[in-house]
């Protein structure tokens, strides 16, 4: 019987699987053979791979050169190639970028590769929806992210960012203690100059995670100061990286999403014989339970608080807790509503969408003040200075908790120099270095055609594109981030001082709808980071709170950074394995880390 029912699995997913193959070689055929190739003229690399184009290289953790090559010489409109010679776009530049996500936004959507594969994951949440289903979605949600919204949440980072400084002053102090104890020495105390070494990668997953559990769910998945082992926790971590490593399997998700059932195609993922498919398997089915769980608890917590008459019984105090209400609003009409399906949806993805994104910046941010010691002072002391001002005009009214004082919002908000170096590293390393897009109909696209001649000034000239439906683009946020003809010469150094001198140091010409100043890094149009400012106020309390407390300075490691739909930092290190040096990568940013008095 076993055997029969082995058997059974088997054939199915045979089945299944050549249909899939037949299917997709078809399709692919048709594209590059029958119909004439689209893109003759746009120039690019050649395919990587008769079957799977340049998509190995787009896809890849050591991709990051790569995409960086494709806009630096090959210009802003590149063709790529996808599965058996698809004609793929690679997109920098900013006028065709401007069309995209502006005018033509209504003829590009989101992959069903990334539509698809993400409701499997998700569920129906923002990134699985479209039309006028995510139209709504998003109105339900704009709400959590309003200012009053966002300033109820401020002092739930603040607690986070304050945890988090005594723990690394505690890591700090321990290692100063072992190192002059081993030294016999007299014990040190931290201060004076004594370093010791932060893993300052590991520390922004934590405390980004721990800031999205608490400010979204009302959850929290790690106190900081005890090691975690929460399974959901784990499984959120994991999953970004191992979708990526499955980028090219992911590719049928659109055909796999047609084959029957749910229940069929549930069957289907679970005889796949690949631990990696049954790993996201998994997490899938842990997260949307806990979410469930977490969801139920929320429900009866603000029901329990209305009952009580709390004085601010069932208002909502993070960003689930605030949809639930929706829902429980009398008279609410049905389209003004999510339904526990939609809500646990969201829930998953506003952690995703939140999480690696932001440990990912501020990790970007430690590093590059330890390297530029200058900028790093000019941050400390303004922040000093803030404080001391803010001590000056009201003794009493500092917004204090605990007896630690806290800069009010605007303040904090507002100072330059925080400002110019969160804007400087969103634009030369936006975490999120690329998106893609299919066309849903004919569009034409302007572009700003560049034809390389023997000197510095290439010759440009205006062009434009016929792209057909059924295109796969590539939008390089990265690209478009660092083009010399809208930034400047210097686009690829980092430079924050840009963002003293002037709010738009970008040129007047185009306008890039980038949701966040006139950058690309939280994309723009209608599918743009709903969470850019829940973003900003997260990482400015962090870092301003750390960086008043700690100084950073880089250590001897090669620290290499890496791509995995998410940038994330790794540490090359040389080991010895059976008497050969190998390079050994791990994920980490080890810096020096000092009290605040280093710095003079
Ligand atoms: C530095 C931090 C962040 C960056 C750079 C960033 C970047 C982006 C980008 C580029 C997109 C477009 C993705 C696409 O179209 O494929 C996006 C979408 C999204 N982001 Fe963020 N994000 C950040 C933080 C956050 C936070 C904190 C949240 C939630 C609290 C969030 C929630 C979302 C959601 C839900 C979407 C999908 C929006 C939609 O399709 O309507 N993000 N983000």
């Amino acid at each position: 019987m076993a055997f029969l029912q082995q058997n059974l699995k088997a054939h199915s997913l045979l089945h299944a699987l050549t249909l899939l193959a037949f299917y997709q070689l078809s399709r692919w055929l048709y594209r590059s053979m029958v119909v004439c190739p689209p893109f003759i003229g746009i120039p690019g690399p050649k395919p990587a791979s008769w079957f799977s184009g340049n998509l190995g290289q787009l896809f890849n953790a050591k991709g990051l050169p790569f995409h960086q090559h494709l806009s630096d010489f090959y210009g802003g409109m590149v063709k790529v190639y996808g599965f058996f010679g698809d004609e793929q776009l690679y997109i920098s530049d900013p006028l065709a970028i401007q069309a995209i996500l502006g005018k033509e936004q209504e003829c590009f959507d989101e992959t069903a590769v990334f539509l698809e594969a993400n409701k499997i994951i998700f569920g129906s949440g923002l990134v699985s929806t479209t039309g006028e289903l995510h139209k709504r979605q998003r109105k339900l949600a704009a709400p959590m992210f309003s200012t009053a919204q966002l300033a109820k949440i401020a002092p739930t980072f603040y607690d986070i960012a304050e945890k988090l400084v005594d723990v690394l002053q505690r890591e700090v102090n321990e290692q100063l203690s072992l190192t002059s104890s081993a030294n016999a020495e007299e014990k040190n105390d931290g201060k004076g100059g004594e370093r010791a070494v932060l893993d300052m990668s590991e520390w922004s997953c934590r405390v980004s995670l721990e800031a999205a559990g608490r400010a979204i769910l009302g959850y929290s998945f790690d106190p900081l100061d005890s090691p975690v082992s929460n399974p959901y926790t784990t499984a959120i971590k994991e999953l970004i990286p191992t979708l990526f490593s499955l980028a090219l399997v992911r590719q049928f998700a659109p055909f796999f999403s047609k084959l029957g059932p749910a229940w069929f195609r549930r069957k289907l993922v679970e005889w796949t014989p690949n631990r990696k498919v049954q790993k996201v398997k998994a997490t899938s089915d842990l997260m949307h339970e806990s979410a469930k769980a977490i969801l139920e608890e929320r429900r009866a917590q603000l029901l329990d608080e209305a009952d009580l008459g709390s004085e601010d019984g069932g208002r909502a105090k993070d960003l689930i807790s605030m949809l639930c209400e929706y829902k429980r609003m009398r008279g609410a009409a049905p389209e003004e509503r999510m339904d526990d399906d939609e809500l646990t949806g969201q829930m998953t993805v506003l952690i995703f969408g939140a999480q690696d994104t932001t440990s990912s910046v501020m990790s970007r941010v430690f590093s590059l003040l330890a390297t530029h010691p200058d900028v790093q002072l000019n941050v400390l002391e303004e922040i000093r200075n803030a404080y001391a001002l803010m001590r000056q005009h009201d003794a009493d009214g500092t917004d204090c908790a605990g007896g630690r004082e806290r800069l009010d919002q605007e303040t904090l908000m507002g100072l330059p120099w925080l400002d110019a170096v969160m804007k400087e590293t969103l634009r030369l390393y936006p975490p999120v270095p690329f998106v893609r897009r299919t066309c849903t109909k004919e569009a034409s696209i302007p572009y700003t055609r560049t034809i390389p001649d023997n000197s510095n000034t290439p010759f440009t000239s205006l062009a434009s594109v016929r792209i057909p439906k059924g295109t796969t683009l590539f939008l390089s946020i990265a690209g478009c981030n660092r083009i010399r003809s809208l930034w400047g010469d210097d686009a690829g150094e980092w430079k924050p001082e840009r963002w003293l001198e002037s709010t738009q140091p970008y040129s007047k010409d185009v306008k890039i709808p980038g949701a966040h100043s006139g950058m690309l890094s939280f994309l723009g149009g209608g599918r743009s980071c709903i969470g850019y400012r829940f973003a900003m106020l997260e990482m400015k309390i962090i870092l301003a709170t750390v960086l008043s407390s700690l100084v950073f300075s880089p250590t001897e490691d090669r620290i290499v950074w890496n791509l995995a739909q998410i940038t994330s930092p790794s540490v090359c290190r040389a080991v010895e394995r059976e008497g050969r040096v190998l390079v050994e990568e791990t994920k980490a940013l080890p810096l020096f880390a000092a009290f605040d008095d280093a710095l003079g």
